[in-house]
């Protein structure tokens, strides 16, 4: 089955960052991505009131923010350091019971692991390495700074840079090798990955262990039958590459996204730890175009992430979620990091994702591997689709194809495949 390709749009997560995309087109998102990227200072809260105000146009929010003297003033104010403050919209206190919802235009904000997991499909360890651990990675991460690096992306006829630092690593320099040569994030390769230094490395094996223990009590605990989301792979959680992202200062952010599918497959876990600075990590779940008037739909949670925690983004989160590190007003410094926040994203990489494997598309490269979210009469289900299409500056040839996956999130060319799990039979090419 071969949809004509007509919408040639760019993805709303272009300007985040090169490893995480967005599902399909969501246009509020997309501005808002654009606007992030134009004005780095400003909170996405700021700049949707600001785009909800001027009816949806970019350039007159941009206008507009350009000459507001109340934003200069604003903006002199963020730069200085104290108790990280509410951003506009924002509810104050912390949310002591589960009853409390999240609303439109309204960000609500959990600190404790109870509220974070009873509201989110994430869970929360605080102080989670032992402290001088948690410091040696701290000081490796510092010394490994220089070679972080921003993504840049072309948006429009505009060069984009993603608004904070980040390195990919993997455990050995052969994988550096297939990385640099086969792994393609946002229709490009990576020319900064890095071979996993010691530290990183330990940890890698602490959280390991805490993150496959979470999944366990996720899964029996969470759902309501106490089985594995459909899709979701059995195997233990090993993971094998990690992403490193440094915020510089109150201002760096990332933008909506929610993570790639491609390497990781349908339904993946992630186990992401904090250090240095608190910033807030926000997550707002997917709202179906049909019944969305804004991006804002069902208001944003603020996640508090202290330094040394790690948070577990279960199984739920990247189809029907998507998160962000917001821009923070303040901050408190942290005695090692100063005015920095460390975040590393442990991923496990499945062998069969690898891109020798997958379908490829008319422009004979890998293609990605996405999951509907709008459309009513296919959400939920996964398709192999030309790469180029969620590239900036490259055209799609327009490929496109279910995927077929079985109950494990596996493909037919994995060891153990039990069938097609992904369409109805008479959906099936
Ligand atoms: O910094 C964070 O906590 C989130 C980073 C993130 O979303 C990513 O690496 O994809
Ligand atoms: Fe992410």
């Amino acid at each position: 089955m071969e949809p004509s390709n007509k919408r040639r749009k760019l993805s709303p997560d272009a300007v985040k960052s090169s490893r995480s995309s967005d599902q399909e087109d969501d246009s509020t998102d997309f501005k808002l991505a654009v606007l992030a990227s134009l004005h780095p200072d400003r909170s996405q809260d700021v700049l949707l009131d600001y785009l909800l105000a001027y009816d949806g146009s970019v350039d007159g929010v941009s206008a507009a923010l350009a000459t507001s003297l109340k934003d200069q003033q604003w903006k002199k104010r963020s730069a200085a350091y104290g108790v990280q403050s509410s951003l506009p919209f924002a509810t104050s206190g912390s949310v002591t019971t589960p009853k409390s919802l999240t609303q439109k235009g309204r960000t609500l904000h959990l600190y404790s692991p109870e509220d974070i997991e009873a509201h989110t499909p994430c869970s929360v360890v605080h102080n989670f390495l032992p402290a001088d651990v948690a410091d040696a990675l701290l000081q490796e991460l510092l010394q490994e700074l220089p070679s972080f690096r921003r993504d840049k992306f072309q948006m429009f006829e505009r060069a984009v840079e993603s608004p904070h630092t980040v390195r990919l690593y993997v455990d050995s320099w052969d994988e550096v090798n297939e990385h640099n040569t086969q792994y393609m994030y946002n229709g490009g390769y990576l020319n900064n990955i890095g071979r996993t230094p010691p530290e990183l490395l330990k940890v890698s094996d602490l959280v390991r262990t805490t993150v496959n223990e979470e999944i366990t009590r996720r899964t029996n605990d969470f759902r309501p039958d106490g089985k594995r989301l459909k899709f979701q792979s059995p195997e233990e959680w090993k993971p094998n590459a990690s992403f490193v992202n440094c915020y510089s200062g109150g201002h760096e952010n990332v933008g909506w996204h929610s993570d790639h599918l491609t390497y990781l497959g349908p339904r993946a876990v992630i186990g992401s730890l904090s250090l240095g600075v608190k910033r807030e990590f926000r997550v707002r779940k997917i709202v179906p175009q049909v019944d969305a008037t804004s991006a804002d739909e069902q208001g944003q949670i603020a996640i508090h992430l202290p330094h040394n925690s790690l948070l577990v983004m279960h199984a739920e989160m990247q189809e029907e979620w998507k998160h962000s590190i917001a821009p923070a007003k303040s901050i408190d410094p942290h005695p090692v990091a100063g005015n920095r926040r460390f975040n590393i994203t442990y991923r496990c990489y499945k062998d069969y994702l690898h891109p020798k494997l997958t379908p490829r598309c008319r422009c004979n490269m890998a293609a990605v591997l996405r999951c509907v979210q709008k459309r009513a009469a296919t959400r939920g289900r996964y398709m192999w689709m030309c790469h180029a299409g969620f590239s900036v500056g490259k055209t799609s040839c327009g490929w496109f194809s279910w995927a077929d996956l079985d109950e494990d999130g596996k493909p037919p060319w994995a060891d153990g495949y039990k069938g097609n799990a992904n369409l109805p039979v008479s959906a099936r090419e």
